[in-house]
């Protein structure tokens, strides 16, 4: 049983259509990304799998339970199954950073005071930021707020984690320092990610698997492996992506035998390897 899998997932807003046809399944330890160009539905797509937009059509489950199909208190319990770190870190700015990392554990966990901080801190020093618990939120650096996000994330013991652009707004060495630390709480607590990211070295130094939204179809167009993907040729629109090249534009030979070629000139094996 998956812990999260997405059947025949239809997104819209009102009349327009941003996805269908939408199936993933992510299974314990897994970290799952979502890639695809801007405005393909990407974001959207990690709103329908917290639960906080329900599907046109199709169904979201965690643990072979479908969400919109359980009542509010199921639909708690399986929140409680996962945590979400914002693009923009998201912590209150009136609260110190101990105080952001207890908030899951006094909404979630019957653990007393004592314990709540004892938790509060070993993921604060998970995250290497034990010796700022006191600090605020406006003294800390993109990077570090990104880290204490991922503390409050993962503080109460979600098994799986949605991780929208962690990234976006790094620079290369904190960008690599929060990809080692996803590998380090995976190797820990063997929770589950899914990412959104359009950072390739990230992408293909962690992601396990993932799906590639098409804004214009509007329906994946792959499903993979980053790394592998970015070999495989399936698709201009996935070539222009994973490997940075301009799809041919207007040109009848878009399919995917001409893709084939127009990839030679990069390939991924002469492109510089993530660090
Ligand atoms: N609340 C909303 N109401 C109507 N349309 C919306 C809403 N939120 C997003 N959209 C539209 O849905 C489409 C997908 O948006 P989304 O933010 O999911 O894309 P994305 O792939 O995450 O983009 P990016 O990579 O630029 O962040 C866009 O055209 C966007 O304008």
């Amino acid at each position: 049983m998956s812990l999260l899998a997405v059947h025949d997932l239809e997104m819209r807003f009102g009349d327009r259509l941003i996805q269908e046809h939408v199936s993933l399944k992510v299974d314990e330890g897994c970290i799952f990304a979502v890639m695809g160009g801007s405005g393909c539905g990407k974001s959207t797509l990690l709103k329908h799998l917290v639960g906080l937009l329900p599907p046109a059509s199709g169904a979201v489950c965690y643990d072979g339970v479908n969400f919109w199909d359980s009542d509010e208190a199921g639909r708690d319990a399986l929140r409680a199954k996962f945590g979400m770190l914002f693009q923009s870190a998201a912590l209150w700015s009136s609260m110190t950073v101990l105080e952001n990392v207890l908030l899951p554990l006094t909404q979630r966990t019957k653990l007393d005071d004592k314990a709540r901080e004892k938790r509060a801190r070993e993921v604060l020093e998970w995250v290497g930021m034990e010796g700022s618990a006191d600090a605020f939120p406006a003294d800390l650096s993109g990077g570090m707020k990104k880290r204490v996000g991922l503390a409050r994330a993962i503080a109460a013991e979600p098994q799986l984690l949605f991780l929208d652009e962690p990234s976006a707004g790094l620079d290369p060495i904190s960008s690599r320092r929060l990809d080692d630390l996803i590998l380090d709480i995976r190797e820990r607590t063997g929770a589950a990610f899914v990412l959104v990211s359009h950072e390739l070295p990230s992408l293909f130094a962690i992601a396990d698997d993932g799906i590639f939204l098409d804004a214009d179809s509007k329906h994946p167009i792959a499903h993979g492996k980053p790394a592998d993907l970015a070999k495989q040729h399936i698709h201009p629109t996935v070539d222009a992506f994973l490997r940075r090249e301009v799809p041919p534009e207007d040109d009848a030979s878009t399919g995917a035998g001409a893709a084939a070629d127009h990839g030679a000139a990069t390939a991924p094996d002469k492109q510089k390897e993530p660090a």
